[in-house]
This record gives C-alpha cells, sequence and structure tokens, in this order.
C-alpha cells in the first residue's frame, strides 16, 4: 500500500452512462487496491454530467456530481472521457493535456476522426493518451498491438469488433427476433451507441478498424479511410440461407498489409461453421492478429456492455497513475511507415451470390460464362428448382466464387444482373475466414 504521505491523484470522470456508472464504481469499490497497483490513492474528484438532478445508480456519490466539465478538468492528474461523440470530448480532452493531465479515452468515434490532433497536444504536453477501451472493450488489443507488437510486423487484422451487431446477427439467426427488436434489446443492454446507427451502419466498427490499423500498420489511417458496409441489408433470409450452406453472417474488420498498401474494410461476411469467429456469439468480440515472428494470434471477450469496458478504463487509469508517480510515458503516435492507403476495389475477397433465375437448360452455363468474361471463377454452385407448385419457372441459384479483386467481383455481379434469364440477385455476400 502507498505511505500516508503519498498525495492521492485527482481524477475527473467525463460521462456517467453505460461506461462512466461502471467506471465509478471501479474506481470507488476498488479504491485499495488501486491504490496499491498504482502506487498513490486514486481520488474520484467529480463527474461531469448534462444534468446533476438526474437520479443515478445509488454507488454515485450525489457531490461528485458537476454540470461544469470545464472547471472539473482543470486541476486533474487524469481525465477519464466517456461522454463520446466529437465536442465538447475534444475540446475537454485538449484542455485536459493543457493542463498537463494524463487522459483515458473509450471515444473510438473521436480517435478515428481526430486522434492525430490529440496525440499531437499529448505529446507536446509530455502526458499519456491510453485508449484501450474504444476497440474491443475489455479485451486487451490496444495495447497488445501498440506495445507488445512493437517489435514485430503486423501483416494482418481480422476480427468481429461491434458488439451491437454480433448481438444483433446472432439473435435473427438463433434467437428468432426481428432485425428491430434485436437493435432494441443491444441498447436496452448497454451495447449500442448513443446513436445505434453508428452500431448498424457499421462506423463504430470502421472508427475501430482505423485505430487497429494505424497501430498495426505505424500509418495514420482514419475512419474515411475505411471501406464500410453495415448489416442493415442483410436480411432474415440471408441468414437462414448462410447456416443452410454452413455459415454464418458476422459483421467484420478487415486490416492488412499487401505489397501495395494497406487496406481496411468492414462490411458483414459469411464466415464457415468451423472457423472460431462463426461461433462468437452475443456482445462478445474476437480478433485474429497475424504478425511475422509471432504467427497467429486470438483475442476474445466481451466486446461491449458498461463494467467490461469500465474494466478496460481502469487498466489504463492504473498505467498512467503509474507514470505519474514513478515517472515515464506510455507509446506516442508511431505513423513513420505512413504507407498507401488502398481503394477500396483493390482488396481480394470471394463472393456468394443468390439470384432468382428462369428454370431452363442453359442458364448456368450463361452465368458461368459471365463470370469467366470478368476472369472470376466459380468454387461452388447450388441450385435449388421450384417448390412444388410454384408455376413461376424459376429456380434459386446459389454460387460461390474464388478469390478475386472486389473490382472484378462487383464488375461480374452488374453483368450476371443484366443477363436475360437473370430476375432478380436476392443477395450478394463476401464469404471470408
Ligand atoms: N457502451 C459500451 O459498450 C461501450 C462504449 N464505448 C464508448 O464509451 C463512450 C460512452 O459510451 P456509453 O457509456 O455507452 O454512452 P452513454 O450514452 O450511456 O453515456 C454517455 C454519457 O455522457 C453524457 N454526456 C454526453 N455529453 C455530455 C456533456 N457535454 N457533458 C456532460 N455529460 C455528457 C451523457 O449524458 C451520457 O450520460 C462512448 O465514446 C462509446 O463509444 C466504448 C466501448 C464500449
Ligand atoms: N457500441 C459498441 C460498444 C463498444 O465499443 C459495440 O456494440 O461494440
Ligand atoms: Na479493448
Amino acid at each position: 500500500m502507498p505511505g500516508p504521505s503519498v498525495t492521492p491523484l485527482r481524477v475527473a470522470l467525463l460521462g456517467c452512462g453505460v461506461v462512466g456508472t461502471q467506471v465509478a464504481r471501479l474506481l470507488l469499490e476498488h479504491g485499495e487496491d488501486l491504490a496499491a497497483r498504482a502506487g498513490a490513492p486514486l481520488e474520484l474528484v467529480g463527474i461531469a454530467v448534462r444534468n446533476a438532478a438526474v437520479q443515478r445508480d445509488s454507488a454515485i456519490p450525489r457531490e461528485l456530481l458537476t454540470e461544469d466539465a470545464e472547471t472539473l478538468v482543470s486541476g486533474a492528474d487524469i481525465v477519464i472521457e466517456v461522454m463520446g461523440g466529437l465536442e465538447p470530448a475534444r475540446t475537454l480532452l485538449l484542455r485536459a493535456i493543457d493542463g498537463g493531465a494524463a487522459v483515458v479515452t473509450a471515444n473510438k468515434a473521436l480517435l478515428a476522426e481526430d486522434g492525430p490532433t490529440l496525440y499531437k497536444a499529448a505529446d507536446a504536453a509530455g502526458v499519456d493518451i491510453y485508449f484501450e477501451a474504444a476497440v474491443a472493450g475489455a479485451i486487451p488489443i490496444v495495447r497488445p498491438v501498440r506495445e507488445s507488437l512493437a517489435g514485430d510486423h503486423v501483416r494482418r487484422v481480422l476480427g468481429i469488433v461491434n458488439g451491437t451487431t454480433n448481438y444483433v446477427l446472432d439473435q435473427m439467426a438463433s434467437g428468432g427476433l426481428s432485425f428491430e427488436e434485436a437493435v432494441k434489446q443491444a441498447q436496452d443492454l448497454g451495447y449500442a451507441e448513443a446513436d445505434p446507427t453508428a452500431d448498424v451502419e457499421g462506423f463504430d466498427a470502421a472508427a475501430k478498424a482505423a485505430i487497429l490499423a494505424s497501430l498495426a500498420f505505424h500509418t495514420r489511417v482514419s475512419a474515411d479511410d475505411v471501406a464500410r458496409e453495415g448489416i442493415t441489408h442483410v436480411t432474415a433470409d440471408d441468414v437462414a440461407w448462410a447456416e443452410r450452406t454452413g455459415h454464418r453472417v458476422k459483421l467484420l474488420a478487415i486490416a492488412e498489409q499487401t505489397e501495395e498498401g494497406v487496406s481496411v474494410r468492414v462490411h458483414p461476411a459469411l464466415v464457415p461453421l468451423e472457423h472460431p469467429l462463426a461461433n462468437v456469439r452475443g456482445a462478445f468480440n474476437a480478433v485474429f492478429v497475424e504478425a511475422d515472428a509471432a504467427g497467429p494470434l486470438m483475442f476474445y471477450g466481451q466486446g461491449a456492455g458498461g463494467r467490461p469496458t469500465a474494466s478496460a478504463v481502469l487498466g489504463d487509469v492504473v498505467s498512467a497513475a503509474r507514470h505519474r508517480v514513478l515517472g515515464g510515458k506510455g507509446p506516442q503516435e508511431s505513423v513513420y511507415a505512413a504507407l498507401r492507403i488502398l481503394p477500396p476495389d483493390a482488396a481480394v475477397t470471394r463472393y456468394q451470390v443468390r439470384m432468382v433465375v428462369a428454370d431452363r437448360p442453359g442458364v448456368l452455363a450463361q452465368v458461368a460464362g459471365a463470370l469467366a468474361d470478368h476472369g472470376v471463377s466459380i468454387d461452388t454452385v447450388r441450385q435449388a428448382g421450384a417448390e412444388p407448385g410454384d408455376e413461376t419457372g424459376t429456380a434459386s441459384l446459389l454460387l460461390t466464387t474464388h478469390a478475386a479483386r472486389e473490382a472484378s467481383l462487383a464488375a461480374t455481379v452488374a453483368a450476371v444482373r443484366e443477363l436475360e434469364p437473370v430476375h432478380e440477385i436476392t443477395s450478394v455476400l463476401r464469404v471470408e475466414g
């Protein structure tokens, strides 16, 4: 335990929502252990909220609540930002840094939009900036990529980094819920962003992918550099077909370094049932990292939710506190490699295309011909003939391609759509894993 003469570190908390409430709880409940680990007591001096009169968790002392976030950050040693959004979070963090405080944030949206401004300010002020909670909630992934793998060469990062969408797809596949019902549950459970559009349209996963890619490839990658597609167009039918063909639909984040540069994308994909990612359920996340010397690494755990995320925040707070007590500083931004960011259509993937075609001889050959014209080869084909009693004269055709450039695959689908016997392209999903 630190001796009685050790000056407590003043900790300011910005935001008291799902994550903030649990951060405050852990700080207050585990005060003695945290003091022993940090080398000084961590004194929670205030919690900035929008409305101090609102009834909150019974463990939160009312006297700590303040609506004056600016004053709160000015006297702090460590500022924890869990309010989310770009502003006033950015201004408050910059004010905290300018005032000499170390900062800990869970705000992936802000980091992926304007991380360099925060890094630069922290560097100039000689203070720490930590953000483990910003990617994959409780899972230690930022620190391993930023620090543990700093001596290696990361080639690829692939995984499920959004708990809400994983929960929604899982509930659609096995819980029998509609998309809307599953999103509502994810909100009630504290997984979703304040506006769940950020989750279901892939913005949240794209922000996390940008952060991971920046760290992995020592290159500045912002949210705008990420090719992004959400899950709003994934239908219950897609989910059912996936299971029927031995797959599960997952929202994946994929960042890879090729000889040409760095490609970062977020999109739903079919993952074979035997792949470990297929069995990541609920709001859990899993991230695979492939590095030259280390080989494959896998990180798994709770990717969303107040208490798991608070765990990651507190880990960062202890690191920052140790530096205040003992000296030293965490890592700075590392973007020396400055690799080229590749356009979205340069990515290499496989497609599974489901279509309704005229049920007559020669149609498959016509479709196969359109693929061959674009240099795309077929891996598997499955045809489901008309259901008994179906008078439409159509059949469902499901084909999976071999790997090809996204540009060729997209052009192929466009050409197939124009074929006379093709009535409708019902779904196009990538296949990964
Ligand atoms: N909920 C989760 O599972 C995870 C959330 N995060 C991130 O943590 C941050 C917080 O997320 P949640 O706690 O889920 O959000 P939340 O919406 O539950 O909490 C945010 C709180 O901050 C308050 N706030 C917003 N602007 C404020 C202002 N100007 N002054 C004072 N208070 C203000 C809001 O009133 C709200 O109570 C976000 O950046 C989010 O992306 C990160 C990992 C997981
Ligand atoms: N809304 C996010 C929360 C954690 O980052 C998610 O669902 O993953
Ligand atoms: Na994390």
